[in-house]
C-alpha cells in the first residue's frame, strides 16, 4: 500500500494507532529501507553510523540533530545520475542546501535547482557552476532576475507574464539572452497531500495549459526574442509515487511541445519532468528505483515522441526529497514519558515542530526507534511529540516503541533529510539544530547549532 492510501487510514487511529502499524516481532529491529546505508544496529545495543556511535555523536555535538551519512547521500546522487545517464539530474536545493550539500551534488554530476535569491547564493558560494543553476520560483524579484542573469545561470524557469517582462527589460539592460523554459501547469492530479501537489488547476505555479496561458506565454517569449526559450517544464508535486502522473504530465507536455514546433517551426531542444519522487516515511512506502523510474520516463517520453514525429528532446528531471530525505535521520533525547491514562503514551523530546514541521503541516507519518540502546522487547504505542508550546507539535503520530523507554534515552527518527531543516523555524525561541554528516568513521559538522547569542543578533530593538 502506498502513503497516500495509508491516508484512507488515518481515521482509524485512536490509541490502538493506525490499522497498518502493528506491533513488530522485536521493536529493537530496524526496518532497511527506513535508514541510510551505513545505520545498523551494534553489538551493545546502540545504533552506529559510518562506523560512528550515535552516542559519542550525541555526546560531542548535543541534541537535538540532523545526522546525515554521506554514502547515502552519495549513492542516491549516483543512482539518479545512472538512472537518468543521458538526461540532467538537478537537485531541487529546496529539500536541503548548505555549502556542503551543494559540493556533493555538484561532485556528484548533477546540477541545482535553487528557487530564492538565497539558495543561489548558497550554491555560488559553494563554487556550483552557474551553467549548472536553474532559477526557480513563482513570484522572482527583479534583483533575483538580475543576481542569477549576471551569475550567467544555467536557466531561469518563467512563471508568469510579469516574470517575462521583468526578465527581459534586464536581458535587453544587459544585453545577454537567458535560456528560459515556461513552467506549464498540465491539469493533472497528483495523489499526494494537498499542498505539495502542484500541477491541477487551481493554483498558484506556473502558465495553466488548457486555460492557454502557457501557449500565449510561449508565443510572447518567441515573438519577442529576448530571452531563449529552450524548452516547457512540468513539476507535478511531491511524495508521489504514481508513475502514471507522470506520463500524463509529460503527454500533455509534448502535445504543446508539438504544437509549439508546427506554429513556430522551431524545435524546442530541452523539456524537464520535475521532480516529486516519493521516499518510504514507514513500511507503506514503497518507492520506485532511480533506475526504474529513469526507463519509464525515457520509454514513454519516446513512444509520445514517435507518436507526435517528434525528435526526443533532452530530459532532466529534479528530485529533491529522493536524493537527501532517506539519507537523515533526528537524533533527540526524551526527556519526559507521560502515560495519559488509557489514552496515550506520550514521549516528549527535546526538539520537535521546529525542527520538523511536516508532522503538523502535511499530516505526515514517520517512525522511530531508541537509538542509544536496545530496549525491552515490548512494542508500546507512543506518540513522539516536542517542547513546543503547541498540542500540535508532534514529531511521530504512532509508532511502537519498546515499554521501557525512559528520559535520557536517544531516540532517532529516520527519513528527515529532505524538507526539515530546510523549513525549521525559530518557534518558542529553539535555536535550530546542527546537521552533523558522517562519512568513514569520521563526523564534521556542515552546519553548526543555531545558539541564543544568533537569535539575540537579530533582535536589535
Ligand atoms: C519546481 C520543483 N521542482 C522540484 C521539486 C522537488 O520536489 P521533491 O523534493 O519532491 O523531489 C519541487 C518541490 O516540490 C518543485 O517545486
Ligand atoms: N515542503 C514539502 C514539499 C514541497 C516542495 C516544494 N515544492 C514537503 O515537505 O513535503
Amino acid at each position: 500500500m502506498r502513503a497516500h492510501e495509508a491516508g484512507a487510514l488515518h481515521g482509524d487511529i485512536g490509541s490502538r494507532g493506525p490499522a497498518w502499524l502493528r506491533p513488530p516481532s522485536d521493536v529493537n529491529d530496524l526496518v532497511p529501507e527506513l535508514w541510510p546505508v551505513t545505520v545498523t544496529r551494534s553489538e551493545k545495543g546502540s545504533l552506529t553510523i559510518g562506523g560512528l556511535d550515535v552516542r559519542d555523536i550525541a555526546q560531542e555535538h548535543g541534541t537535538p540533530a540532523y545526522i546525515l551519512d554521506e554514502a547515502d547521500v552519495r549513492e542516491r546522487c549516483r543512482r539518479f545520475r545512472n538512472g537518468f545517464a543521458g538526461a540532467d539530474v538537478y537537485y531541487a536545493g529546496k529539500a536541503f542546501l548548505c555549502k556542503a550539500m551543494v559540493r556533493i551534488i555538484a561532485e556528484e554530476g548533477l546540477s541545482l535547482d535553487v528557487c530564492t535569491g538565497g539558495e543561489l547564493a548558497v550554491a555560488l558560494a559553494a563554487g556550483m557552476p552557474p551553467e549548472r543553476i536553474g532559477l526557480h520560483g513563482n513570484n522572482k524579484s527583479g534583483s533575483e532576475l538580475r543576481r542569477a542573469v549576471e551569475a550567467g545561470v544555467g536557466r531561469i524557469v518563467v512563471d508568469s507574464f510579469e516574470e517575462i517582462d521583468r526578465l527581459t527589460a534586464i536581458a535587453k539592460d544587459k544585453n545577454k539572452t537567458p535560456k528560459v523554459m515556461v513552467r506549464v501547469t498540465v491539469g493533472v492530479e497528483a495523489h499526494t497531500h494537498e499542498y505539495i501537489a502542484t500541477a491541477h488547476e487551481d493554483q498558484k505555479f506556473g502558465f495553466s495549459l488548457f486555460g492557454g496561458a502557457a501557449a500565449q506565454a510561449v508565443d510572447k517569449i518567441i515573438e519577442e526574442k529576448k530571452l531563449d526559450l529552450i524548452g516547457l517544464h512540468s513539476h507535478i508535486g511531491s511524495q508521489i509515487f504514481d508513475t502514471s502522473a507522470f506520463e500524463l504530465s509529460a503527454r500533455r507536455l509534448l502535445q504543446l511541445h508539438k504544437q509549439v514546433q508546427d506554429k513556430h517551426k522551431i524545435e524546442l531542444p530541452e523539456m524537464d519532468l520535475g521532480g516529486g519522487f516519493g521516499i518510504a516515511y514507514t513500511t507503506q512506502d514503497d518507492p520506485a528505483d532511480p533506475a526504474d523510474l529513469g526507463a519509464q520516463m525515457f520509454g514513454l517520453v519516446k513512444r509520445e515522441c514517435d507518436a507526435l514525429q517528434l525528435n526526443v528532446p533532452r530530459l532532466s528531471v529534479e528530485p529533491g526529497r529522493a536524493i537527501v530525505g532517506p539519507s537523515v535521520f533526528t537524533l533527540y533525547e526524551v526527556g519526559t514519558v507521560k502515560d495519559v491514562d488509557g489514552i496515550r503514551t506520550y514521549v516528549s523530546v527535546d526538539g520537535g515542530m521546529s525542527d520538523n514541521i511536516r508532522t503538523a503541516l502535511y499530516d505526515s507519518w514517520y517512525s522511530a526507534t531508541i537509538a542509544s540502546r536496545k530496549g525491552d522487547n515490548t512494542p508500546m504505542l507512543a506518540r513522539v511529540v516536542g517542547k513546543h508550546c503547541e498540542a500540535g507539535d508532534i514529531v511521530v503520530k504512532d509508532e511502537f516503541l519498546p515499554a521501557d523507554v525512559r528520559p535520557g534515552d536517544l531516540l532517532a527518527v529516520p527519513g528527515t533529510g529532505a524538507y526539515c531543516r530546510s523549513m525549521a523555524s525559530n518557534y518558542n525561541h529553539v535555536p535550530r539544530p546542527p546537521v552533523i554528516a558522517v562519512a568513514n568513521g569520521a563526523a564534521r559538522v556542515i552546519m553548526r547549532r543555531e545558539t541564543e547569542d544568533d537569535l539575540l543578533a537579530l533582535d536589535v530593538g
